[in-house]
């Protein structure tokens, strides 16, 4: 029997729900739900990089994998006909006839991971059979159960899947019994993946591997260099790193997230990509001042004078229902709904802080209706005579009408997921939502 992707029954009653407003079926949610995209995006860092020079070192470095792996046909490798600064790889098309018999397993995360061509490291194995040397092919797993323990020496007997097959690079020794150190490095260098999607190396600062939502959204935000642009939820800081590229790091650009530890991951991918952004760590939802209060330079930081900026992106924290693939997810629907009362929360600030004339993003990685057009239903009435939904800049995903929402608000907003009838490839990326608004 396949093994449940949603553990909570009221979770999966919840699901069933929600897409059955979207005319789709559970099953035909969680089949699309449990694979990856058979596509792989990479966003160039223009502020150094050509989109001509990074598709000629990824392709080069294709053709090596090519040669490493034994394949005779190489991923398409091309650039993103849409997004200027997106490069597409496509995925490699060769199967296995058998698992090797040596079987490493890793928890469900790890193996989504890996079925979207991440590398075995070492700090996600949790079994590895006693006496398997390493440089052996060995077959990785992801133990659907959640219940294989860190260090199991033995063949795990529990539901798992099969996510890929590769080299072994380091022993039990080096991944289990060194007290003192964590381990770090790859476990298994991996060689093939259930889906055909395998890593390809690329130098630190070129690029980052973005789905191509993400992307998007920055591209519907429109920074020009010199503008005022604020990211209010901006941790890991892909999305801040992509606004410094548009901008060509001209104008300011200020990311906020909640903790010191979130923005020193901001500054450490701006600075890795060399964009120039201020981090602040402070609650956005907080992040305005009253009309009575002295006025403040945005350098200082939050919060800040209402009006204040041409741009703002809301990707706003949620359920992230729509990351694939998803092996296993035992999120509770209580947890499901705590989101839009916080989401509506921040965009109430987004409101007040952006210029008249301004643009807002708002976008998620979740598909329920309630985190989406729930949240532009709501902003549009709280805010009417303030705030008008806008068309996408560019629309790449068809329209998806729902039930009980007006198909004006379906018609502006991008709903990207497993849609009854799309063809786009587009379609075939994780499920994400993205609605643009201008200030009256
Ligand atoms: C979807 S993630 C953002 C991903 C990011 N934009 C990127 O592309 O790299 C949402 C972020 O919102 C942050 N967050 C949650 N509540 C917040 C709040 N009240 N104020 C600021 N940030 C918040 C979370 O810490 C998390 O890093």
């Amino acid at each position: 029997m396949e093994a449940l992707v949603f553990t909570d029954n009221s979770t999966v009653e919840f699901i069933k729900q929600e897409n059955e407003k979207m005319g789709l079926s559970y099953e035909d949610f969680v089949s699309w739900i449990r694979e990856p995209p058979n596509y792989t995006t990479f966003r160039v860092n223009t502020l150094h990089y050509t989109v001509k020079d990074a598709l000629q070192l990824i392709s080069e470095n294709v053709a090596k994998t090519a040669i490493q792996i034994n394949a005779t046909r190489c991923p398409e490798v091309y650039i993103n006909k849409d997004f200027p600064d997106v490069i597409n790889v496509g995925s490699w098309d060769f199967s296995i006839n058998d698992a090797p018999s040596d079987e490493v397993v890793v928890d469900a995360f790890c193996g989504a991971a890996i079925l979207r061509g991440s590398h075995l490291f070492a700090p996600g194995v949790l079994a590895l059979p006693k006496g398997t040397a390493v440089g052996q092919q060995v077959a990785v797993y992801a133990d659907l159960d959640g219940k294989c323990l860190q260090g199991t020496a033995t063949k795990y007997k529990g539901n798992k899947m099969l996510v890929g097959t590769g080299i072994l690079e380091l022993d039990r020794e080096k991944l289990f019994n060194n007290i003192a150190e964590k381990p770090k490095g790859i476990a298994v260098r991996m060689t093939w993946t259930r889906k055909g999607i395998l890593s390809f190396d690329y130098p630190i600062g070129m690029g980052q591997l973005q789905n191509l939502p993400s992307s998007a959204a920055s591209w519907e935000l429109n920074p020009l260099p010199g503008d005022l642009v604020l990211d209010m939820c901006a941790s890991p800081g892909n999305k801040t790193s992509h606004l410094a590229a548009l901008m060509n790091n001209e104008g300011v650009l200020v990311a906020i997230d909640r903790t010191e530890k979130k923005c020193n991951v901001i500054r450490e991918t701006c600075d890795s990509f060399q964009a120039k952004c201020l981090a602040f760590c402070y609650d956005s939802s907080k992040s305005v001042l009253e009309d009575d209060e002295p006025k403040k330079k945005i350098e200082d930081g939050p919060p800040f004078n209402q009006n204040s900026f041409d741009k703002i992106l809301l990707d706003a924290p949620c359920s992230a229902l729509g990351q694939r693939p998803q092996l296993l997810n035992k999120i509770s629907v209580k947890q499901i709904k705590s989101n839009p009362s916080l989401q509506k929360r921040i965009f109430k600030a987004a409101v007040k802080l952006l210029k008249p004339k301004g643009t807002l993003v708002y976008c998620t990685c979740s598909t329920t209706l309630e985190e989406n057009e729930g949240v532009v239903q709501w902003a549009l009435q709280e805010f009417q005579g303030v705030l008008a939904q806008a068309e996408a800049r560019k629309r790449i995903t068809p329209v998806v009408l729902l039930k009980n929402v007006p198909e004006d608000i379906c018609a502006k907003v991008q709903r990207f997921g497993p849609q009854v009838g799309s063809v786009s490839e587009y379609c075939d990326s994780i499920g994400f939502f993205i609605s643009r608004f201008v200030k009256i």
